[in-house]
Protein backbone atom coordinates (compact mmCIF):
# COMPACT_ATOMS: atom_id res chain seq x y z
CA UNK A 1 0.00 0.00 0.00
CA UNK A 2 0.96 3.45 -0.90
CA UNK A 3 0.77 5.78 2.03
CA UNK A 4 -1.88 7.69 -0.12
CA UNK A 5 -3.97 5.25 -0.51
CA UNK A 6 -7.31 4.80 1.76
CA UNK A 7 -7.38 2.33 5.16
CA UNK A 8 -8.70 -0.46 4.05
CA UNK A 9 -8.49 -1.86 8.05
CA UNK A 10 -9.02 -0.97 11.45
CA UNK A 11 -5.18 -1.17 11.71
CA UNK A 12 -4.24 1.12 8.35
CA UNK A 13 -6.78 3.54 10.31
CA UNK A 14 -5.25 3.55 13.38
CA UNK A 15 -2.00 4.04 12.29
CA UNK A 16 -3.16 6.95 9.94
CA UNK A 17 -4.57 8.35 12.43
CA UNK A 18 -1.57 8.57 15.09
CA UNK A 19 0.56 9.35 12.77
CA UNK A 20 -1.90 12.73 11.87
CA UNK A 21 -2.92 13.39 15.39
CA UNK A 22 0.80 13.60 15.91
CA UNK A 23 2.04 15.82 13.01
CA UNK A 24 -0.09 18.92 13.55
CA UNK A 25 -1.42 20.82 16.74
CA UNK A 26 -5.17 21.64 16.66
CA UNK A 27 -7.78 23.39 18.29
CA UNK A 28 -9.48 22.25 20.92
CA UNK A 29 -12.06 25.49 21.28
CA UNK A 30 -14.19 25.42 18.75
CA UNK A 31 -15.49 21.34 19.75
CA UNK A 32 -15.14 22.45 23.35
CA UNK A 33 -17.71 24.81 22.49
CA UNK A 34 -20.21 22.61 21.27
CA UNK A 35 -19.39 20.25 24.10
CA UNK A 36 -20.57 22.85 26.66
CA UNK A 37 -23.84 23.65 24.29
CA UNK A 38 -24.72 20.13 23.84
CA UNK A 39 -24.51 20.18 27.88
CA UNK A 40 -26.77 22.23 28.57
CA UNK A 41 -29.15 21.50 25.68
CA UNK A 42 -29.32 18.13 28.24
CA UNK A 43 -30.06 19.76 31.61
CA UNK A 44 -31.26 16.12 32.23
CA UNK A 45 -27.73 14.29 32.09
CA UNK A 46 -26.61 14.51 35.91
CA UNK A 47 -23.34 12.20 35.65
CA UNK A 48 -21.44 12.59 32.63
CA UNK A 49 -18.42 10.34 32.54
CA UNK A 50 -15.26 12.43 30.96
CA UNK A 51 -11.85 11.43 29.84
CA UNK A 52 -8.54 12.93 30.29
CA UNK A 53 -7.05 13.86 26.88
CA UNK A 54 -3.96 12.16 25.71
CA UNK A 55 -2.08 14.27 23.04
CA UNK A 56 -3.90 15.39 20.18
CA UNK A 57 -7.17 14.45 21.93
CA UNK A 58 -10.03 17.18 22.82
CA UNK A 59 -9.35 18.18 26.40
CA UNK A 60 -12.83 18.69 27.87
CA UNK A 61 -11.54 18.61 31.23
CA UNK A 62 -12.14 22.63 31.56
CA UNK A 63 -15.85 21.86 31.38
CA UNK A 64 -16.40 20.33 34.86
CA UNK A 65 -17.98 22.76 36.54
CA UNK A 66 -20.25 22.39 39.68
CA UNK A 67 -24.32 21.04 39.25
CA UNK A 68 -22.96 17.68 37.54
CA UNK A 69 -21.24 14.63 38.72
CA UNK A 70 -17.94 14.05 36.69
CA UNK A 71 -16.72 10.23 36.07
CA UNK A 72 -13.18 9.58 35.52
CA UNK A 73 -11.71 6.48 33.96
CA UNK A 74 -8.95 4.57 36.01
CA UNK A 75 -7.78 1.69 34.41
CA UNK A 76 -8.06 -1.41 36.53
CA UNK A 77 -6.86 -4.51 35.31
CA UNK A 78 -8.78 -4.58 31.61
CA UNK A 79 -11.64 -2.41 33.46
CA UNK A 80 -12.17 1.19 33.27
CA UNK A 81 -13.39 1.97 36.99
CA UNK A 82 -14.88 5.57 37.31
CA UNK A 83 -14.46 8.17 40.18
CA UNK A 84 -16.32 11.19 41.24
CA UNK A 85 -13.81 14.47 40.01
CA UNK A 86 -14.71 17.97 40.74
CA UNK A 87 -11.27 19.48 40.83
CA UNK A 88 -8.92 17.83 38.05
CA UNK A 89 -6.08 19.80 39.71
CA UNK A 90 -6.15 17.86 42.92
CA UNK A 91 -8.12 14.57 42.03
CA UNK A 92 -5.97 13.06 39.56
CA UNK A 93 -2.06 11.83 39.02
CA UNK A 94 -0.50 10.18 36.03
CA UNK A 95 -1.32 6.94 35.80
CA UNK A 96 -1.53 3.81 33.13
CA UNK A 97 -0.47 5.19 29.80
CA UNK A 98 0.69 7.99 31.27
CA UNK A 99 -2.94 9.07 31.12
CA UNK A 100 -3.99 11.61 34.23
CA UNK A 101 -6.38 9.28 36.12
CA UNK A 102 -8.72 10.10 39.02
CA UNK A 103 -7.32 9.45 43.10
CA UNK A 104 -8.37 5.84 43.97
CA UNK A 105 -9.64 7.41 47.24
CA UNK A 106 -11.95 9.64 45.73
CA UNK A 107 -15.87 7.80 45.31
CA UNK A 108 -16.32 5.11 42.71
CA UNK A 109 -19.50 5.76 40.22
CA UNK A 110 -20.51 2.70 38.69
CA UNK A 111 -20.84 2.61 35.16
CA UNK A 112 -24.78 2.31 35.26
CA UNK A 113 -25.12 5.27 37.35
CA UNK A 114 -23.96 7.16 34.29
CA UNK A 115 -26.32 9.02 32.20
CA UNK A 116 -23.85 10.07 29.01
CA UNK A 117 -20.62 9.15 28.45
CA UNK A 118 -18.01 11.13 26.50
CA UNK A 119 -15.61 8.83 24.28
CA UNK A 120 -12.22 9.46 22.90
CA UNK A 121 -11.18 8.41 19.87
CA UNK A 122 -9.44 7.84 16.75
CA UNK A 123 -11.36 7.94 14.45
CA UNK A 124 -15.21 8.01 13.96
CA UNK A 125 -17.72 7.48 11.50
CA UNK A 126 -21.45 8.43 10.61
CA UNK A 127 -22.97 5.35 11.69
CA UNK A 128 -21.54 6.07 14.97
CA UNK A 129 -18.77 3.25 14.60
CA UNK A 130 -15.50 4.30 17.06
CA UNK A 131 -11.49 3.30 16.46
CA UNK A 132 -10.35 3.68 19.70
CA UNK A 133 -6.60 2.21 20.54
CA UNK A 134 -7.14 -1.08 20.34
CA UNK A 135 -7.54 -2.08 23.62
CA UNK A 136 -11.25 -2.40 24.04
CA UNK A 137 -11.59 -0.91 27.22
CA UNK A 138 -14.76 1.71 25.95
CA UNK A 139 -16.60 -1.91 24.44
CA UNK A 140 -16.01 -3.80 27.70
CA UNK A 141 -17.57 -0.62 29.27
CA UNK A 142 -20.14 0.46 27.02
CA UNK A 143 -21.80 -3.40 27.67
CA UNK A 144 -22.26 -2.22 31.14
CA UNK A 145 -23.59 1.10 30.52
CA UNK A 146 -27.39 1.24 30.92
CA UNK A 147 -29.29 1.49 28.06
CA UNK A 148 -30.61 4.72 27.87
CA UNK A 149 -27.13 6.14 27.91
CA UNK A 150 -25.83 8.78 25.63
CA UNK A 151 -22.66 7.62 23.97
CA UNK A 152 -21.13 10.39 22.53
CA UNK A 153 -17.93 10.23 20.23
CA UNK A 154 -15.76 13.41 20.73
CA UNK A 155 -12.80 14.15 18.15
CA UNK A 156 -11.51 16.74 15.47
CA UNK A 157 -13.35 17.49 12.32
CA UNK A 158 -10.83 15.45 10.38
CA UNK A 159 -11.24 12.53 12.64
CA UNK A 160 -14.69 11.63 11.23
CA UNK A 161 -14.24 9.33 8.41
CA UNK A 162 -16.14 7.39 5.93
CA UNK A 163 -15.99 3.88 7.48
CA UNK A 164 -13.56 2.81 10.66
CA UNK A 165 -14.70 -0.73 10.19
CA UNK A 166 -16.38 -1.49 13.26
CA UNK A 167 -16.82 -5.32 14.01
CA UNK A 168 -19.85 -7.12 15.90
CA UNK A 169 -18.61 -6.52 19.59
CA UNK A 170 -17.88 -2.78 19.00
CA UNK A 171 -20.74 -0.59 20.82
CA UNK A 172 -21.86 2.19 18.59
CA UNK A 173 -22.04 5.90 19.68
CA UNK A 174 -24.96 7.41 19.82
CA UNK A 175 -23.90 10.95 18.60
CA UNK A 176 -20.48 12.78 17.57
CA UNK A 177 -19.31 16.25 18.35
CA UNK A 178 -16.77 17.57 16.21
N1 LIG B 1 -7.85 9.94 27.05
C1 LIG B 1 -8.04 8.65 26.94
N2 LIG B 1 -8.21 7.91 28.05
C2 LIG B 1 -8.39 6.57 27.92
C3 LIG B 1 -8.41 5.94 26.67
C4 LIG B 1 -8.24 6.76 25.51
O1 LIG B 1 -8.26 6.29 24.37
N3 LIG B 1 -8.06 8.10 25.70
N4 LIG B 1 -8.61 4.59 26.60
C5 LIG B 1 -9.30 3.95 25.59
O2 LIG B 1 -9.44 2.78 25.58
C6 LIG B 1 -8.19 3.79 27.75
C7 LIG B 1 -6.69 3.63 27.69
N5 LIG B 1 -6.31 2.94 26.52
C8 LIG B 1 -5.12 3.12 25.88
C9 LIG B 1 -4.66 2.12 25.06
C10 LIG B 1 -3.44 2.24 24.44
C11 LIG B 1 -2.68 3.40 24.62
C12 LIG B 1 -1.37 3.60 23.98
O3 LIG B 1 -0.66 4.56 24.28
N6 LIG B 1 -0.96 2.77 23.10
C13 LIG B 1 0.31 3.00 22.44
C14 LIG B 1 0.74 1.71 21.84
C15 LIG B 1 1.66 0.96 22.75
C16 LIG B 1 0.91 0.35 23.88
O4 LIG B 1 -0.02 -0.42 23.62
O5 LIG B 1 1.27 0.63 25.03
C17 LIG B 1 0.15 4.09 21.39
O6 LIG B 1 -0.99 4.54 21.13
O7 LIG B 1 1.17 4.54 20.87
C18 LIG B 1 -3.16 4.38 25.41
C19 LIG B 1 -4.37 4.24 26.04
C20 LIG B 1 -8.65 4.43 29.01
N7 LIG B 1 -8.47 5.85 29.04
N1 LIG C 1 -16.86 -6.60 24.87
C1 LIG C 1 -15.66 -7.17 24.79
N2 LIG C 1 -15.31 -8.19 25.60
C2 LIG C 1 -14.11 -8.75 25.50
N3 LIG C 1 -13.16 -8.37 24.61
C3 LIG C 1 -13.45 -7.38 23.80
C4 LIG C 1 -14.71 -6.71 23.84
N4 LIG C 1 -14.69 -5.72 22.94
C5 LIG C 1 -13.49 -5.77 22.35
N5 LIG C 1 -12.75 -6.76 22.84
C6 LIG C 1 -11.39 -7.12 22.41
O1 LIG C 1 -10.53 -5.99 22.57
C7 LIG C 1 -9.63 -5.91 21.46
C8 LIG C 1 -9.62 -4.54 20.87
O2 LIG C 1 -10.90 -4.22 20.36
P1 LIG C 1 -11.09 -2.94 19.46
O3 LIG C 1 -10.11 -2.93 18.35
O4 LIG C 1 -12.53 -2.79 19.11
O5 LIG C 1 -10.66 -1.80 20.53
P2 LIG C 1 -10.93 -0.26 20.55
O6 LIG C 1 -12.38 0.02 20.75
O7 LIG C 1 -10.30 0.32 19.36
O8 LIG C 1 -10.07 0.14 21.85
P3 LIG C 1 -10.33 1.08 23.12
O9 LIG C 1 -11.75 0.90 23.55
O10 LIG C 1 -9.37 0.57 24.15
O11 LIG C 1 -10.03 2.47 22.71
C9 LIG C 1 -10.05 -6.95 20.46
O12 LIG C 1 -9.12 -7.99 20.52
C10 LIG C 1 -11.42 -7.40 20.92
O13 LIG C 1 -11.61 -8.77 20.67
Amino acid sequence: MTPSSPPTCKADLRRTMRSLLKSASFHDEPVAKKITHWISDHPELITIAMYAALPGEIDILELISPGKSWALPRVEGEKLVFHEVRSPDTDLKTGAFGIREPLETLPIIPADKIDAFFCPGLAFDARGGRLGRGRGFYDRLLENARPDALKIGICHPFQLVPDVFAEAHDIRMDGIIC
